[in-house]
């Protein structure tokens, strides 16, 4: 049963008009070797003092690549849903919904009330931005408003589409930061919207491109998130982007081999601006990571996690914590959208293959029995650009398994989908996640001070493929343990223990 109407009663938990603060018992454990090799694992409880402020922001969302297909769908969206726009389909009426936003439609377990499960909506977790109330802005390299773009995206139904043009026709893109070195060549004859000049003088308009949005559409937070095409992998080098000083002074030298990307984000952090990255090239270079640390600017990444990669991280998951061993992932998958068109080249399509590649990484390495010192399936992703299919991705798995007693277990999965409607619910859930995060504060048992959380958002990790995480802190892909860290400390905040699925009230 869904309740949405509760309080937490609890004395390690005070609610008042500026902020909810909880005093929470966290129970880990301790690992250490013993000096005969042996193993010791002592559990461990430390009390942590939770504190969310509770005054919502009017959030702006600067999207780079808003003339996108994920870009346009998701302000196309937003719109309906706000406005409440219906549409008549083959198959009846549709209504807009907010489906696959863990926000927005996904539930948490809180107990059982004399038998009966009881859920409540994650939004209702914590004081959490209205998606509706977004306002939104960006920029693209080509200059179509965003009516021109829904319609070249055809991702939406016409129906649909028809009644928004009005609304969005007048929204246009800012010029965007284009270089032909970090896309496909392919993407040339769209860049007709692009800002002139030096790195630094690129960033600096960027700079002021934030302001000026910010007061013009006088919200009071903005966060910039970047869902325009995937770049090839800029090179990490000492003295070139090791540190944030080196990082600016490559921007200062107009360094060729610093991405747009890297640019959008150098600008972000500078004012202060969340940064975060919806696609996998290595736009969160060791220097901009450094620059973001230093001015405590929330960042996160790398590429959405949205369908054949996330089934991936559940299905590896599944077979490797059953004890079956994967010994062969072949994902292939053909789309015939822009992202499609830009992934054709080498380059691009390589920034691509990595992030869907190490997303079984951590599930294999938690189990040394299956897989030897070294030892991992063996993985392929293969992308095809096909236009006719448009935005409708076709992904084709095979998952091949070794089973009991020398038998092999085979899965083939087909999943076809607009890839647009599956990410933009999830660029969603990062800007509205990301905005919350940087309202929570804590302290760990006898600290004086309040502090937030690490600025790499390692809390956003269930919504990207390859999370970007804090220096020397594990990397994880299983998309259950990524989405109970997320619960987890959303309940934290509100003094819940996790969810342990126990029962043992019930045994
Ligand atoms: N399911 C998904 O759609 C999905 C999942 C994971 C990641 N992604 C990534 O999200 C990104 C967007 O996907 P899409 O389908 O919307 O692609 P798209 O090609 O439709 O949109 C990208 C937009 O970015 C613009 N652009 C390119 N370089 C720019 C720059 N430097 N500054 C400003 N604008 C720029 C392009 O003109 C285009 O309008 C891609 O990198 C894709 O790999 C998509
Ligand atoms: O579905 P998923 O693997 O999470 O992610 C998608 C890929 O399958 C697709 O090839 C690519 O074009 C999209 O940008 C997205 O990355």
């Amino acid at each position: 049963m869904l309740i949405d109407n509760y309080k937490i009663a609890s004395p390690n938990v005070a609610d008042t008009d500026e902020a909810i603060t909880a005093t929470y018992n966290y129970e880990s454990t301790d690992v250490e070797q013993a000096k005969d090799g042996s193993w010791v694992v002592t559990p461990t409880s430390t009390q942590y003092e939770f504190k969310t402020h509770k005054q919502l922001p009017k959030l702006g969302v600067m999207l780079v690549g808003w003339g996108g297909n994920n870009g346009s769908t998701l302000t196309a969206s937003i719109l309906a849903n706000k406005k409440g726009i219906t549409w008549m389909t083959k198959e009846g009426l549709k209504k807009p919904n907010y489906y696959g936003s863990i926000t927005q439609a996904s539930t948490c377990r809180v107990g059982n009330y004399r038998g009966e499960e009881m859920y409540v909506p994650m939004s209702s977790l914590l004081p959490m931005v209205d998606p509706n109330e977004l306002v939104i802005g960006g920029w693209d390299i080509s200059s179509a408003n965003l009516a021109e773009a829904m319609q070249r995206a055809q991702v939406l139904d016409f129906e649909l589409q028809r009644q928004l043009v009005p609304f969005m026709k007048d929204l246009v893109p800012l010029p965007g930061v284009y270089d032909q070195d970090f896309i496909a060549a392919n993407q040339e004859e769209r860049a007709d919207n692009v800002v002139k000049g030096s790195k630094k003088e690129q960033m600096e308009t960027i700079r002021q491109q934030i302001r000026d949005f910010k007061q013009s559409s006088q919200v009071d937070k903005v966060i910039v998130l970047w869902t325009a095409n995937t770049e090839r992998y800029s090179s990490v080098a000492e003295g070139l982007n090791d540190t944030a000083e080196n990082f600016l002074a490559s921007i200062d030298k107009n360094e060729a081999e610093v991405a747009p990307s890297s640019l959008y984000g150098a600008a972000c952090v500078l004012e202060g601006v969340p940064f975060i990255n919806g696609a996998p090239q290595n736009t969160l270079v060791p220097g901009l990571i450094d620059l973001a640390v230093q001015h405590n600017v929330l960042i996160g990444g790398d590429d959405f996690k949205s369908g054949q990669t996330k089934l991936k991280s559940v299905l590896v998951d599944f077979l490797v914590g059953a004890g079956f061993k994967p010994t062969s992932i072949v994902s292939y998958n053909h789309l015939g959208n822009n992202d499609g068109m830009n992934l054709s080249a080498p380059q691009t399509f390589r920034s691509k293959e990595i992030s869907k590649s190490n997303v079984v990484d951590d599930v294999v390495a938690s189990n040394s029995i299956l897989y030897g010192p070294g030892e991992h399936p063996d993985h392929v992703v293969v992308i095809k650009y096909v236009p006719t299919v448009a935005d409708s991705k076709r992904a084709m798995d095979e998952y091949i398994s070794e089973i009991f007693m020398g038998g092999r277990n085979t899965l083939a999965i087909h999943n076809t989908c607009e890839d647009s409607l599956l990410a933009a619910p999830i660029i969603l859930d990062l800007v509205l996640l990301a905005e919350l995060i940087s309202r929570i504060e804590l302290r760990k048992d006898g600290q004086e001070a309040f502090r937030g959380f690490h600025p790499v958002a390692v809390l956003l990790s269930y919504l990207t493929k390859a999370p970007v995480v804090p220096q020397g802190t594990p990397v994880i892909n299983a998309l259950g343990k990524q989405r109970a860290m997320l619960e987890n400390v959303l309940r934290a905040c509100i003094g819940l223990q996790p969810d342990n699925s126990m029962l043992l009230e019930l045994k």
